[in-house]
C-alpha cells in the first residue's frame, strides 16, 4: 500500500494535547507539522502578540522535537505556501482546526479551493471553541442576540471530553523551513511565558489557588487573582474543553462564574461569525450617528496613561508594561475614552489590539462595543463609569494604581490615591485631570439624547 502523508497546519491551536485536528492528521502514515507566518497577520500584529506567538512556536517545536519530529515554518501567503508544502510531500490531506474569524474563514476557503485543484482536501476538525460558532441557534435557526439565553443553549449543547495527545507521530519536515523570527520587546514590556506547558501549569495552579474564590475576587485589580489564561486561550496553547472538564470536577462558587466567562468568549465568537462587519462597524447602527470627537491630545494622553485619572492611567500603563489589563479596568478605560473623551470605540480597540498579548478580535471588538453602548447586552449608555468611584470601589487601598503609576507611591499621608489634591499632584509630578468628569458625563448624555430622538 502507498504511504499516506498529511499536513497539520497549526494556526491558533499551538498544542499537542486535546487537539482533534492533530489526531486526525496523525492517522496518516506521516505528518508534516507546519506553521505559516502570514504577513497579512504578522505584519499588523502588535509587538506583544508577535513576541508571544514566536515564543509559542518555539515551545511547540520543542515539544515536537521531544517526539522526534519538528515544526516546519514557512513565510508568505498561506494559499501558496500550504499548497506548495502539501504538494512537495505528496500529502493528500491538510488538517486544521476550523477558523471562524472574518479573515481566517475567508482565507481557509481560498486555501481549500487551491488545494482542491490538486486533489488535496482541507479537513477542518474542531475549532478554538468548546462549541463551534454558528452551531448554537434559537429554535427557529436564528442566532442568539443576547448572552444569557445563548449561554444556556451553549451549556445544553455541551462538548466532548478532552482528547489525549497523539501517541506516536511520524514526522515529515521541509528543507525550506525558516527560523521563527526574534522579536525584541520595547523597554518596560514584560510578557509571561508562552506555550502549552506554561498554559497547563498556570491553569493547574489557578484551579488549586484561586478558582474557588473567583466570583468574589474577579472584579478586584488590586488582588490580581484572575486566571490570566486569555493569551493561552487566544493561541490555543490550551483548549477550553480541557478547562471546562476541570471546572466540572472543581468545587466552590467560583467555577460557575468562571464557566460563564468562558461562555462570553464563545458568545462573542458566535456574534462575530454571524455579523463579521461588527469587527469595525457598530452592532447597533444608531450609535454610528452619534457625534464623536476626532482623536486629538486627549487620545494621546489616554494612550500614554497621563489623563490624571489614576485608575485610567494605571490601566493604560499596565497595557504597555505587561500586554494585559484586568477586565474591570478594561471597562473603565474604554468607558473613559468613549464617554469622557467622546472618541469612537474603534480607536481604542485598535490601540488595545496593538498592545494586548491576548488581543482577540471577537472579545476585544465586542468588549469595546459593550462599553460604548453599541454592542450585545450593552451596558446602558446612560450608565457612565465614574473613574474615581470605580477606583475607590475596586481598588480600595490604592494598591493597583500605585503598582502602575509610580508617582502615586510618593503621595503625602492622607491623600486619596484615586483623587489626589492639586497640591499633592504637583508635589509628586502627577498630571492634573485632563477633563472634568461631571461635565463630560453630561455632554455624553446630551449626545446620546440626540440619537434617541
Ligand atoms: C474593552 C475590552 C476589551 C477586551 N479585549 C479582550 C481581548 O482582546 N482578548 C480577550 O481574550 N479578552 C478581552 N476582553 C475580555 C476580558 O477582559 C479578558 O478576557 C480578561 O481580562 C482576561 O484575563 P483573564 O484570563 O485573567 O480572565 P479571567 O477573569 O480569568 O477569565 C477567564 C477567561 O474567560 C474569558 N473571558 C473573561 N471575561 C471575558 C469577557 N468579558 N469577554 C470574553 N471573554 C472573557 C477569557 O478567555 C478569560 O481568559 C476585553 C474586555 C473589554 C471590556
Amino acid at each position: 500500500m502507498p504511504t499516506r502523508h498529511s499536513v497539520m497546519w497549526f494556526r491558533r491551536d499551538l498544542r499537542l494535547a486535546d487537539n482533534p485536528a492533530l489526531l486526525a492528521a496523525a492517522e496518516a502514515d506521516a505528518v508534516l507539522p507546519l506553521f505559516v507566518l502570514d504577513p497579512a497577520l504578522w505584519d499588523v500584529a502588535g509587538v506583544s502578540r508577535r513576541a508571544h506567538l514566536a515564543a509559542s512556536l518555539r515551545a511547540l517545536d520543542a515539544s515536537l522535537r521531544s517526539r522526534r519530529t519538528r515544526l516546519s515554518v514557512l513565510r508568505g501567503d498561506p494559499v501558496e505556501q500550504v499548497v506548495a508544502a502539501a504538494r512537495e510531500l505528496d500529502a493528500t490531506e491538510v488538517h486544521v482546526s476550523a477558523d471562524f474569524g472574518p479573515y481566517g474563514a475567508e482565507r481557509d476557503e481560498r486555501v481549500a479551493a487551491a488545494l482542491a485543484e490538486h486533489d488535496i482536501e482541507l479537513v477542518r476538525t474542531s475549532s478554538p471553541y468548546a462549541v463551534d460558532p454558528g452551531s448554537v441557534t434559537k429554535g427557529d435557526g436564528t442566532p442568539y442576540a443576547v448572552f444569557t439565553p445563548f449561554s444556556r443553549a451553549w451549556a445544553d449543547r455541551g462538548w466532548d471530553t478532552p482528547y489525549e495527545a497523539p501517541r506516536g507521530l511520524s514526522g515529515l519536515e521541509l528543507a525550506s523551513s525558516v527560523d521563527v523570527p526574534d522579536v525584541d520587546l520595547p523597554e518596560g514590556l514584560r510578557l509571561p511565558e508562552a506555550g502549552e506547558r506554561a498554559a497547563a501549569q498556570r491553569w493547574e495552579t489557578y484551579v488549586a489557588d484561586h478558582l474557588a474564590t473567583y466570583s468574589d475576587e474577579r472584579d478586584r485589580p488590586d488582588l490580581d487573582t484572575t486566571s490570566k489564561m486569555s493569551a493561552h486561550l487566544k493561541w490555543g496553547e490550551i483548549h477550553p474543553r480541557t478547562m471546562l472538564a476541570e471546572i466540572g470536577r472543581a468545587s466552590g462558587a467560583g467555577r460557575a462564574t468562571y464557566r460563564s466567562e468562558l461562555a462570553w468568549r464563545e458568545f462573542y465568537a458566535d456574534v462575530l461569525h454571524h455579523r463579521p462587519e461588527t469587527a469595525r462597524e457598530y452592532l447597533r447602527a444608531e450609535y454610528g450617528r452619534m457625534r464623536y470627537d476626532d482623536p486629538g491630545e486627549g487620545f494621546d494622553a489616554w494612550r500614554e496613561g497621563r489623563t490624571g485619572f489614576p485608575i485610567v492611567d494605571a490601566g493604560l500603563r499596565q497595557l504597555r508594561g505587561s500586554g494585559w489589563v484586568h477586565n474591570r479596568v478594561r471597562m473603565i478605560v474604554a468607558s473613559f475614552l468613549v464617554k469622557d473623551l467622546h472618541v469612537e470605540w474603534q480607536h481604542g480597540a485598535r490601540h488595545f489590539m496593538q498592545w494586548l498579548v491576548d488581543g482577540d478580535l471577537p472579545s476585544n471588538q465586542h468588549g469595546w462595543q459593550w462599553t460604548a453602548g453599541s454592542g450585545t447586552d450593552a451596558s446602558p449608555f446612560f450608565r457612565v463609569f465614574n473613574p474615581t468611584g470605580q477606583g475607590r470601589k475596586f481598588d480600595p487601598r490604592g494598591e493597583y494604581v500605585r503598582r502602575w503609576v509610580p508617582e502615586l507611591r510618593d503621595l503625602p499621608d492622607g491623600e486619596d490615591p484615586h483623587e489626589p489634591s492639586a497640591a499633592a499632584r504637583e508635589q509628586v509630578g502627577y498630571a492634573a485631570p485632563i477633563v472634568d468628569h461631571k461635565e463630560e458625563r453630561v455632554e455624553a448624555l446630551s449626545r446620546w439624547e440626540e440619537i434617541r430622538r
